[in-house]
């Protein structure tokens, strides 16, 4: 069996699948490495014949996160490597080593999904959105902050913009104009998002007409699914991507 982790900036989403058909045995979502040590291992009858990584961490992180892998599992983890060209995708930035990783193995999955023309928008700690045309050019992205960060934002520089966890959920139950804080900044944020995804659809009408695909991923994509009704909700694109970057046999 397969270990499989996208390592963003705030979770660890992990999955192990069987070697032969991709059938996935278990997964989770983390937010340490030790944590995730612990959850791979309660899985039930896993032997690990093999790891791949993608991480949008700094390369001391990953290497670390690397050696404890090796040391529990007995495996070798191949990591995700820049690529100026792959599976039909070409990088567009001027600089392909610089092209968050998360981004680039998402534009080849998108890209091998959609067989054409694709837009890529994922939610996560940051906003993303990547363009990948007909030809596999990547034209290139969008980069925002994501709903964590907006929030958090707001909350670390306001001095009477407070709320828990609890309460932020209980605000999006709705989205008409809030009537207390939470409310306002939830709604407010969730309203932000939004904006983004429609903002990058009218980007690719205008590129494309109507003959592209839209994929939706990351943590926060069900806060945009109605705004963006022609998405597919992708949810393990990233991951779609690292298989292709990083065959294991
Ligand atoms: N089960 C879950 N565990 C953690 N976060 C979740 C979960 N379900 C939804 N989320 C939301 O997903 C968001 C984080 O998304 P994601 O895991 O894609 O981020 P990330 O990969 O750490 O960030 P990035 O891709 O920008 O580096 C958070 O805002 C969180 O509220
Ligand atoms: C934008 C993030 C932080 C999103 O995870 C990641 O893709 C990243 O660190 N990218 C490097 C910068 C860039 O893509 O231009
Ligand atoms: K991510």
């Amino acid at each position: 069996m397969i270990l499989e982790l996208d390592c963003g900036n705030s979770f660890i989403k992990w999955r192990v699948i069987h070697a032969a058909d991709a059938v996935i045995e278990g997964g989770g979502i983390v937010d340490s490495d030790q944590a995730l040590l612990a959850e791979v291992a309660a899985l039930a009858s896993v032997r690990l014949t093999g790891c791949r990584i993608v991480s949008v961490r700094s390369e001391e992180e990953t290497d670390a996160l690397c050696s404890l892998i090796a040391r529990a599992f007995t495996v070798q983890a191949r990591v995700a490597q820049p690529a100026r060209e792959m599976a039909g995708v070409r990088n567009g930035y001027d600089d392909y080593q610089r092209l968050g990783m998360d981004r680039w193995l998402a534009a080849l999955g998108a890209f091998h999904l959609a067989k054409g023309a694709c837009l890529v928008i994922d939610l996560g700690t940051a906003a993303k959105a990547d363009f990948v045309a007909a030809d596999g050019e990547h034209l290139g992205g969008y980069i925002c902050p994501g709903m964590p960060l907006m929030r958090s934002q707001l909350r670390t520089h306001t001095r009477r913009i407070r709320y828990d966890d609890a309460s932020a959920e209980r605000a999006l139950t709705s989205l008409s104009p809030g009537r207390s804080t939470v409310e306002a900044v939830e709604r407010g944020c969730v309203l932000m998002l939004q904006g983004f995804a429609r903002t990058q659809l009218d980007q690719a009408r205008a590129l494309w007409g109507d003959t592209f695909t839209v994929f939706l991923t990351g943590g926060d994509a069900p806060l945009v699914r109605e705004a963006v009704p022609l998405a597919r909700v992708v949810p393990d694109l990233v991951f779609v991507g690292l298989a292709m970057a990083c065959p294991l046999d």
